[in-house]
């Protein structure tokens, strides 16, 4: 009788599929289920859970990944044996699936979860067939939950791309196999497209497309952002308390801690300063949970790149939750799958919730805190602070410097002076810092090119030379791309409007409206010598604030003399990037070609 009512709707259905292109996986989230969830406990064989995961657990967490979604309801929840595996096309053997049966008309369930990742289109056909309802397993929860809770665009795109493998299985399924699509937990939306597999290939396309594109804009952000702050990514198990640490080192008032699973969906980023002045981009993350089907991991690859590319990875642990250590090997096999190759020096495993009586007095994380009493915080933070440091190159360096310089004012605007300087008792300071060589403000300019019969190459008066640049705003707060030539003399000296400080150029960024300043470091000529012929030499060095050139152009005014005969040339034309001329003496022709520049960060000049 069941069976009759099943196949009635099978023909319709498939008249569906074969017409339609809009499939889509069901929400059920709106209507609502009393849910009876199952655990079937692999008694023994190679799929016999790990020991670190207690079967009882396992059920807990399947109990609250259903009550996480708001209309569904947990009436019973049980662990039922199953042998070896859970291949079956029923999973247990005629007996339990009628006592399950039993169960749910009892306790008028409306819906069954098993709690395994995924049930293959069979099962889910052949279990709705015995129990007359709706069929879910894990991966349908964590979906409906990812639905209902998504905020933003790109988890929207994610989760829309996660589910197309999941629907492309069962449409293949009910092309042999016809049923109704809303037993498989799809369905179609009102467009029209006989080819429906090359519409959901289609679908992907465009869904990988975009997602592509905001992956790129992350990766571009972090890579922008990286520049000024090193990235540290807070991961681990859902509920682990990923928010609440991140609201502990930041203070974020926007972070909203919840005892609710997969409560962040999306990637937040937040600032702290660390004790040694250091500032960080700290991010948020989604949580992890065990036995998801890979493709969805997969699909969140935007969201996870901030994790991928971090300089830092915090693991925190929820270490008064019984299951934490397998919990904390899901999560490390996640970062490996997503490309975090090196655990060891890249990830600090932290364990949290030390407050709670059942946390494990055993477990051996790296440090152990408290998120809600704020134990171990100071220590975390300092660890934070040294792993930063070991991950930025950075170090306690000594630097000379005159008290208005731009360099002086550079390291005080960034919180890198932590401790009063000292007087030199020569009208200089002593600064002691922890930097790192990209957070220099220093940038020097180098030239390659290929010289032939002269050497010494230089500007004719380098402190009256006009340095013409493009220089690039490299304030955080916008990222202005320079468009026109500007020039810099090193006798050219401008005050910076509202500081007592002087500078080459000044440059206020329109879009933030920062004073930006860039100068020619004294003495920092060098000039292109024959013997490092087509080797990269330093020419000059600029201590840039905000700013940075980019590209230079050499136009004339250059001089240089004969390799063997010191004869003097003291009009070289470089406008061209290339000049020719002959050398009587010598009898040969002289010759500059291949000209490139490139900027690199270099030691201060005047460090000790
Ligand atoms: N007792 C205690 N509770 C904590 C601690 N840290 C976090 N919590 C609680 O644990 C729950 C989960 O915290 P969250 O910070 O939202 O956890 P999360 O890892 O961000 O969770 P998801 O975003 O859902 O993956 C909240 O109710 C927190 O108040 C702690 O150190 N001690
Ligand atoms: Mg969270």
């Amino acid at each position: 009788m069941r069976l009759c009512r099943v196949m009635r709707c099978i023909s319709p259905s498939i008249r569906h599929v074969a017409d339609g292109d809009g499939w889509m996986q069901t929400t059920s989230h709106d209507s609502g289920h009393n849910v009876l969830v199952i655990h079937p406990k692999i008694r023994w064989g190679k799929f016999s859970p790990s020991k670190l995961k207690d079967p009882q657990r396992q059920l807990d967490e399947a109990v609250t990944l259903v009550n996480t979604l708001p209309r569904f309801r947990v009436v019973q929840s049980e662990m039922i044996a199953v042998d070896y595996h859970t291949k079956k096309k029923t999973i247990w053997g005629s007996g339990n699936v009628r006592n399950i049966r039993k169960m749910a008309a009892e306790n008028r369930a409306t819906a069954v979860m098993v709690n395994i990742d995924s049930l293959t289109p069979m099962q889910q056909q052949g279990l709705y067939e015995e129990w007359n309802m709706p069929v879910y397993d894990r991966y349908n929860i964590v979906m409906e939950i990812f639905k209902f809770y998504a905020q933003t665009e790109e988890a929207r795109l994610q989760i829309k791309l996660a589910e197309i493998p999941y629907i492309r299985n069962r449409l293949f399924f009910m092309l042999s196999s016809p049923c109704d699509p809303t037993i498989l937990h799809v369905h179609k939306d009102d467009t029209n497209r006989s080819d429906f597999m090359e519409a959901l290939r289609m679908r992907e396309q465009k869904l990988r497309k975009k997602i592509e594109e905001v992956k790129a804009q992350n990766i571009e952000r972090m890579e922008k952002q990286r520049n000024v702050y090193p990235l540290v990514a807070i991961v681990g198990y859902t509920n682990a308390g990923k928010t609440s640490l991140a609201k502990r080192l930041t203070g974020a008032e926007s972070l909203v801690p919840k005892d609710r699973l997969f409560a962040t969906l999306d990637t937040t980023r937040h600032f702290a300063r660390l004790p040694s002045g250091r500032k960080i981009c700290l991010t948020d993350t989604i949580g992890f949970l065990s036995d998801l089907p890979i493709h969805l991991i997969d699909a969140f690859e935007a969201t996870l790149a901030h994790v991928k590319k971090a300089d830092l990875i915090i693991h925190i642990r929820d270490i008064s939750h019984p299951d934490w250590r397998a919990q904390s090997e899901d999560v490390e096999r996640t970062l490996k799958s997503i490309g975090v190759e090196n655990l060891e020096e890249q990830v600090i495993a932290i364990d949290n919730k030390i407050d709670r009586p059942e946390a494990d007095p055993e477990a051996e994380g790296d440090m152990q805190i408290s998120c809600t009493t704020g134990e171990g915080m100071e220590e975390l933070i300092g660890e934070i602070d040294k792993e930063v440091q070991i991950v930025t190159g950075s170090r306690p360096i000594t630097l000379r410097l005159s008290p208005g310089s731009a360099a002086a004012q550079y390291l005080y605007s960034n919180a890198f002076v932590r401790e009063q300087p000292e007087d030199d008792g020569a009208g200089k300071l002593i600064f002691r810092v922890i930097i790192s060589a990209e957070e220099m403000p220093f940038l020097s300019m180098d030239l390659k090119c290929n010289m032939t019969g002269i050497t010494n190459l230089t500007p004719n008066d380098p402190i009256n030379f006009r340095w013409h640049l493009k220089v690039e705003m490299k304030c955080t707060n916008c990222g202005e791309q320079p468009d026109h030539w500007q020039y810099v003399v090193a006798n050219e000296i401008l005050d910076i409007p509202g500081s007592r400080g002087e500078a080459n150029l000044v440059e206020k960024c329109k879009l933030c409206g920062r004073q930006n300043t860039l100068s020619i470091v004294e003495d920092s000529y060098g000039t292109y010598k024959a013997e490092q012929n087509e080797k990269w030499q330093p020419m000059v060095t600029f201590d840039c604030r905000g700013v940075e050139p980019c590209d230079f152009d050499p136009r004339n005014d250059w001089v240089a003399e004969g390799t063997e005969t010191g004869t003097p040339f003291n009009d070289i034309d470089l406008t061209e990037k290339s000049w020719a001329d002959y050398d009587e003496k010598a009898s040969e022709s002289t010759e500059i070609q291949d000209w490139e520049i490139r900027f690199s960060h270099v030691k201060p000049p005047g460090k000790k």
